[in-house]
């Protein structure tokens, strides 16, 4: 197995960039999910990373050897890059073993070896006695683990998965996840793996890269990119968080600062080089919510959904009904549509403004490409700590 090395890569069609200055660097036996909206660029970059697509710009390194770069690229199957596909793409005709071992007959390895390494590969995915059953004779589950296997037999550098679940049920799903997540474990395969889907990502991956209109935005750890997410867009996608605006009111000590939300004071995570600005915007969680029986900040209830054991209530506070909070309360679900109620926000995150990565001046790409330099072009929304600081940052 290799490392994956992608540096800065572009990858333009015409004028369109599906790909912005992608930077990241997958460990040797690591786990890495990319994440983000319909056509933010993940399969492009598969493609790329494969081989079916030259870059524009930027250098893709797999182990030592360039694979990619303005000047160079390694045809897809002089890579050895394994790809699992949604489709599976299984030849019907053939059995089990017959499709795993395909590459290696093309490859003219003798019988003998072949056999050995097709029996090694089905071993991998727990397919063992499986090797004479057609494709049709099997679970969607099962094919999927065959396309894994036909990938495996041919000792690739890494595999790359291509929404391996989007096709299986949601059952289906979960005990796929739990395979994969075991075989990761069992074998230390280096795995890039590409989804839209957010929990499989955080259930499986050891960091996601989530990204957004062809740009990387924030490379980190599950744990990090839900409890410390470095831009609104991270903070909204991820499990949804609610994205707020509060005043900061005092520098970091610690690890935290103090804030004001909808009018009532706290104390928040933030970076530890948090800006003071006046103007922040701050991430929380509905478990970062819990109803008090008066004072805090008074809301309005506008839906309650009963999720068995309790539910997931929507409301606006009185103060600022443009805004919407979402949080759970347990049976007995006492609120309706239309109640007005007092919560307390227990906890929250701010969300950071200022340069320190990579994916992070990609985010600021971002806010400096509307008509007015200091607005946000997806958001609409005009901030001026970014107006105050243009002057000074670069990034283009
Ligand atoms: N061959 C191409 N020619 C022109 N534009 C393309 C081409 N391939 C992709 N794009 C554009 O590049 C952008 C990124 O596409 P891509 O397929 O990589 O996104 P994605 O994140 O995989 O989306 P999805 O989750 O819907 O598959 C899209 O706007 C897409 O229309």
């Amino acid at each position: 197995m290799a490392g994956l090395k992608i540096e800065n890569v572009t990858k333009a069609f015409g004028t369109m960039h599906a790909l912005s200055g992608v930077s990241l660097d997958v460990k040797n036996g690591e786990f890495v999910a990319v994440l983000g909206p319909s056509g933010c660029g993940k399969t492009t970059l598969l493609r790329a990373i494969a081989g079916f697509e030259t870059v524009t710009d930027g250098q893709i390194t797999v182990g030592d050897t360039v694979m990619s770069s303005p000047s160079v690229n390694v045809p897809p199957e002089k890579r050895k890059v394994g790809i699992v596909f949604q489709n599976y793409a299984l030849w019907p005709h053939m059995t089990v073993a017959e499709n795993v071992g395909y590459s290696l007959k093309v490859a003219k390895v003798a019988k003998a070896t072949r056999e050995k390494r097709v029996e090694d590969a089905l071993a991998l995915v727990d397919l063992v006695g499986l090797g004479d059953r057609r494709p049709a004779n099997l679970s969607g589950g099962q094919r999927q683990r065959v396309a894994l296997a036909r990938c495996l037999v041919s000792t690739p550098s890494l595999v790359l998965f291509d929404e391996p679940l989007a096709n299986l049920d949601v059952h289906l799903r979960a005990s796929m996840e739990e395979e994969f997540a075991e075989f990761h474990k069992r074998t230390k395969t280096t795995i890039v793996y590409i989804t839209h889907d957010q929990a499989e990502a955080m259930a499986l991956a050891d960091r996601i890269a989530v990204m957004d209109h062809g740009k990387l935005i924030q490379f980190a750890t599950p744990r990090e990119l839900y409890q410390e997410p470095r831009s609104e867009m991270v903070a909204a996608f991820i499990a949804q968080g609610m994205v707020l605006p509060a005043r900061l009111l005092s520098a970091p000590d610690n690890g935290h600062c103090k804030v004001q939300l909808l009018g009532q004071d706290a104390v928040f995570r933030c970076a530890p080089d948090q800006q003071q600005v006046t103007a922040a915007k701050v991430c929380i969680r509905s478990s970062d919510i819990e109803l008090v029986d008066g004072g805090g900040i008074t809301i309005t209830v506008k839906r309650v959904i009963y999720r068995g054991g309790g539910a997931r209530v929507d409301a606006f506070p009185v103060s600022s009904p443009e805004l919407q909070l979402t949080f759970d309360i347990a049976d007995p679900v006492t609120l309706s549509e239309g109640d007005t109620a007092h919560i307390r926000v227990k906890s929250g995150w701010v969300i950071p403004q200022g340069i320190r990565n990579n994916a992070d001046r990609s985010v600021w790409r971002v806010w400096r490409k509307g008509p007015d330099q200091c607005r946000n072009f997806r958001s609409g929304n005009q901030d001026p700590a970014r107006c105050r600081h243009q002057g000074r940052r670069g990034g283009t």
